[in-house]
């Protein structure tokens, strides 16, 4: 039997990960009511239409009005103004939530908006796909995958305890993290992997040439996997590149100095050089999966590593 966590959470913002948290709190029982707001009619009407939220609200005050949990389910750099928006409405003793894919950036915006007598709790779950919007969530998404709990100073250890219940009873596993190793961890991990996807997928001619022409019909599964990935939301990574500056330019700077090396080594025929650095790349996968850390998810949900152009691991 499932236990209610919480009376009445609210969802802000419905896309991807507010309509997959919807259906995994129902799926789980979780909580007595989930109330949602977006900020487009059309949205808000498609979420009625699907059944998103018990109740969806046509203003986020409205929404949050009597909610023990609110989370914050918009693009990174909506997060500050959408607080803001907020924050006279809030219950006391409620609990602030968000699930941007950067932390320090959106703690700063959000946590000077924070009420007396709310707790601020950031989260970050590990999941997604490169679809958004109201009707792309799933109840499955956060199965076994991790969600990273980002406390601030004095974060109320009952609310982070509450949290975490919530996100385990959605299915994931959770951690805790502080902000700024979040934000260089998720910059090697997730944030660059996009940014070379997209580099990839515009370094060909024009866009159209690659998806009509036979580039992807013979494409190794790599190539094909950069093009899934380089359809991912415009804004929201956007956002993430614009919020996660620091680390994602310090990351950029050591894989650009480690590409010189390798097109040196192609442009003077330094086969050691391309061999020896190929065999530590594959002990370290290697490792990853002896280590049993491959529980599909070393690259959050894309199933294939960015990186691996054959489509198969020998
Ligand atoms: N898509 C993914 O794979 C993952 C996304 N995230 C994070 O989750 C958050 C939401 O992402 P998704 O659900 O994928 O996005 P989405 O694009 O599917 O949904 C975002 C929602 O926010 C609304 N919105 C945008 N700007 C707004 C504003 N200024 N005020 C009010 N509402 C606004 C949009 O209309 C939409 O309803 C982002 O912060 C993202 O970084 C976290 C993990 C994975
Ligand atoms: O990063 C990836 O590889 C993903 O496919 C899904 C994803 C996107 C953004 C996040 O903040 C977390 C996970």
């Amino acid at each position: 039997m499932s236990t209610q966590i919480y009376n009445r959470v609210a969802l802000i913002g419905l896309g991807l990960i507010a309509s997959s948290m919807y259906w995994a709190i129902k799926r789980g029982g979780l909580v007595g009511e989930v109330t949602g707001y977006a900020r487009s009619e059309a949205t808000r009407d498609k979420a009625r239409e699907i059944g998103l939220c018990d109740r969806v609200c046509v203003s986020a005050a409205e929404a949050v009005e009597g909610a023990d949990l609110v989370v914050l389910c918009v693009p990174v750099g909506a997060m500050g103004p959408v607080m803001q928006e907020i924050s006279g409405s809030l219950m006391p003793g409620a609990t602030v939530s968000d699930v941007g894919s950067v932390k320090r950036n959106v703690i700063e915006a959000v946590q000077p908006h924070i009420p007396a007598g709310v707790h601020f709790v950031p989260a970050h779950p590990l999941a997604g796909t490169e679809h958004s919007g109201p009707e792309s969530g799933f109840a499955e998404l956060y199965d076994n995958r991790w969600c990273l709990l980002v406390p601030v100073e004095g974060s109320d250890p009952e609310a982070v305890a509450n949290l975490r219940a919530l996100w385990e009873g959605m299915g994931a596993n959770v951690d805790e993290m502080d902000a700024d190793h979040h934000d260089l961890v998720l910059a090697v991990t997730s944030h660059t992997p996009h940014l070379i996807a997209y580099t990839m997928v515009g370094v060909a001619d024009d866009l159209r040439r690659v998806t009509d022409s036979e580039v992807i019909k013979y494409s190794a599964a790599g190539f094909r996997d950069f093009t899934r990935i380089a359809a991912s939301d415009p804004t929201m990574w956007r956002d993430v590149f614009l919020s996660n500056k620091e680390a994602t330019l310090e990351i950029l700077g050591r894989f650009t100095e480690e590409l010189f090396a390798l097109q040196r080594a192609i442009r003077t025929g330094d086969g050691e050089h391309l061999h020896d650095y190929f065999t530590h790349t594959r002990a370290i996968r290697r490792g990853i999966i002896e280590a049993g850390q491959d529980t599909d998810a070393p690259d959050f949900g894309r199933g294939q590593a960015v990186a691996t152009t054959s489509g198969q691991e020998k």
